[in-house]
């Protein structure tokens, strides 16, 4: 049996992948069985979030038992065919004419290779822009220009510590277009950044220049409106200590979805701003980097324009992106840490999601000196947001670490407060029905679709999985079946009845016609003479905007859902239900992801196995853009 057959067999394949093979067979009926099947897992690959596929760990994409070929035949069979182009450059576009490309490693699609290539490109030409020269002096604090040096001091008084990494970010911020901040939740990115931005404004006054044109975006609409609203605040926080509001003035109030930023074509993946015609900015800054995949990142670097900055915040901790890419990880691999020598220095990448260029040895210049990539990276570690009611900080060490015996013992003891452990396979659905229940019939009493969309955000279920008892579906399904069973306004009048006053939607796919995305939050709600409308939140929160429910791009129910759909959202009270069994989603970055979705209460089901399991896993992405950055 072919190992195309085998895989097909073991049902390892979407019809997509097979349909590729096909194609190429149909070509090229000489075509090698290794090529063939290399092209399926390429493009099953892709699907399972990863830029390209790694011959030299087939196992990682496709757990079924398959007679796989060694990572030399198989480079051998790739070397020699027809479909298969091998760039010599990291940054040489490769031939159209070839559907695959293999490189340093990895067996990529073209248009994802490609994507990954022209990503590549333009972070460096951002990053090699250098808006003001430094001055030549020791340390990070000590390269603040004269003139800010006393708002400087004002807008970080820790600084003088000389310890304070928010205030290092934004002295870099000053001297490098392409920045990375990141760190766990409330770790005070936003705010450092906010702080940055008065910098550059007052810098730009001082000059004499206009003051910066700031954009301020997020891969959703529910991160861009939390980003926002940070920003909001850390300005307030700014007035209250004597910051001149002028400044303030010149920062922005709203922010967007990169979509809307980048301006969405109906019924095209294209965007009205690309290279040739560049966003109208100076700064961009953009929240929840962990969530951005491959092509998206690649056309959002590509209308930065030139001499721009680019700011990326994320929590690296976090579930990488849905969609092809772990771009921020391929990024973070690149960038020297601060404290190193302004990447003048050799870096080399240490990532292990990157493969090693085994079996390779048409690209053996790993190993030889490597150009510096021109960002910068701070991470940021202390946790600013202490809440009296939830202390998730230690929980959250212990998964972010792995260390499943700590993570178990707090859980178990507990002593942190707002965090609750239902050990076992316990079932809120049953244990806290009235409470839940209680949550989900008072969204339909609200008084308008604004407040039922604010009320929404209290309370959710978070789950591992779609499918299976502790399934997202399976969940809603259930609730709805609660719900048509309470008298209290809510829930359908049958399980039959699909839409119905209360009924929380969550979109599944991109829509750039309706400006709904994937991952938006909306509820379904009958006005005073009957008539049912699906309400999502719009540009301005007080403002959502209804659709008909039957025009709506793909939805399921959203009382349950993914944790993988929740990213860049929070919750009030965060319910977090693991599956009985162990599934190959979990992750410790999908435990970490869920729990800190929580503001104010956490609630995670699940057994200690899984729990175990879960922590001992990384959810890794195979990426070249580490490697391409810094060749
Ligand atoms: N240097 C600081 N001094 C005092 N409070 C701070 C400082 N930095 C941050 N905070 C406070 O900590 C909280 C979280 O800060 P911020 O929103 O900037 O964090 P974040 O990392 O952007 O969080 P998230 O990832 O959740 O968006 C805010 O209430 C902010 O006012």
């Amino acid at each position: 049996m072919s190992l195309l057959q085998a895989l097909t067999k073991a049902g390892a394949l979407r019809t997509l992948d097979h349909a590729l093979a096909q194609s190429l067979r149909r070509l090229a009926p000489d075509t090698p069985d290794a090529v063939l099947a290399a092209a399926a897992l390429a493009s099953l690959a892709v699907a399972a979030g990863h830029a390209g596929f790694d011959p030299g760990e087939p196992q990682r994409l496709v757990e079924a038992p398959v007679d796989w070929p060694t990572p030399e035949a198989w480079r051998q069979a790739l070397a020699s065919s027809r479909w298969v182009a091998r760039p010599q450059a990291g940054d040489a576009e490769s031939a159209a004419d070839a559907p695959l490309v293999f490189e340093h490693g990895l067996v990529y699609l073209r248009r994802y290779r490609e994507y990954e290539r022209r990503l590549a490109e333009g972070l460096r030409r951002i990053g090699s822009a250098e808006p003001h020269p430094r001055e030549e002096t020791e340390g990070d604090h000590a390269q603040v220009p004269t003139h800010l040096a006393d708002l400087f001091a004002r807008l970080f008084p820790e600084a003088a510590t000389g310890e304070d990494k928010q205030s290092g970010a934004a002295a870099a911020a000053l001297h490098h277009s392409l920045l990375l901040v990141t760190g766990g939740p409330g770790t005070g990115k936003t705010t450092t950044i906010t702080r940055m931005l008065v910098l550059l404004a007052a810098q730009a006054l001082e000059s004499g220049t206009a003051p910066p044109r700031i954009a301020l975006a997020a891969p959703t609409g529910r991160a861009a409106e939390r980003m926002a609203e940070s920003v909001r605040n850390a300005v307030q926080a700014l007035t209250a200590l004597g910051i001149d509001p002028a400044l303030c003035a010149h920062l922005p109030t709203a922010g967007t979805t990169l979509h809307r930023l980048l301006g969405t074509i109906p019924d095209s993946p294209g965007f009205r701003h690309h290279a040739d015609n560049p966003l109208p900015l100076d700064v961009v800054v953009v929240d929840e980097a962990s969530m951005i995949d491959l092509p998206l990142m690649a056309k959002l670097v590509e209308a930065v324009p030139d001499g721009a900055r680019l700011v990326l915040l994320g929590d690296p901790d976090q579930l990488p992106s849905v969609e092809a890419g772990d771009v921020l990880s391929g990024i973070l691999e690149a960038t020297p840490p601060v404290g190193a020598a302004h990447g003048r220095e050799t870096h080399t990448p240490t990532d292990a999601h990157t493969p090693a260029p085994a079996g390779d040895p048409d690209h053996a210049q790993t190993g030889t000196k490597l150009t510096p990539f021109p960002a910068r990276h701070i991470h940021l570690t202390r946790g600013w947001r202490q809440s009296a009611e939830l202390d998730l900080a230690p929980l959250a060490a212990a998964v972010r670490e792995g260390d499943s015996g700590t993570a178990l013992s707090l859980l178990r003891s507990g002593e942190l407060s707002g965090v609750h452990f239902h050990e076992g396979n316990a079932d809120p659905l049953q244990t806290h029905r009235e409470h839940l229940l209680d949550h989900w019939t008072s969204l339909a009493e609200a008084s308008d679709p604004a407040q039922a969309l604010a009320n929404a955000a209290r309370l959710r279920i978070l789950t591992a999985v779609r499918e299976g008892p502790q399934g997202a579906r399976g969940l809603n399904a259930r609730i709805e079946e609660m719900l048509a069973g309470t008298r209290r306004g809510a829930g359908p009048a049958s399980t039959a009845g699909r839409y119905f006053h209360g009924r929380l939607l969550l979109i599944t796919e991109n829509s750039y016609r309706h400006r709904l995305f994937n991952g938006d939050i909306g509820i379904c709600l009958r006005d005073a003479a009957g008539a049912l409308a699906a309400w999502f939140p719009g540009d301005d929160p007080a403002s959502p905007r209804p659709f008909h429910p039957a025009a709506l791009p793909a939805h399921e129910s959203a009382f349950a859902m993914t944790v993988h759909k929740a990213q860049g959202s929070e919750f009030d009270e965060v319910w977090l239900v693991l599956p009985a069994r162990f599934n190959r989603v979990l992750s410790r970055e999908l435990v970490y992801t869920g729990l800190t979705r929580a503001r104010h209460a956490l609630h995670l089901a699940g057994s200690a196995e899984v729990i175990a399991e879960a922590l001992a896993r990384h959810a890794g992405r195979w990426s070249g853009l580490g490697w391409r950055l810094t060749v």
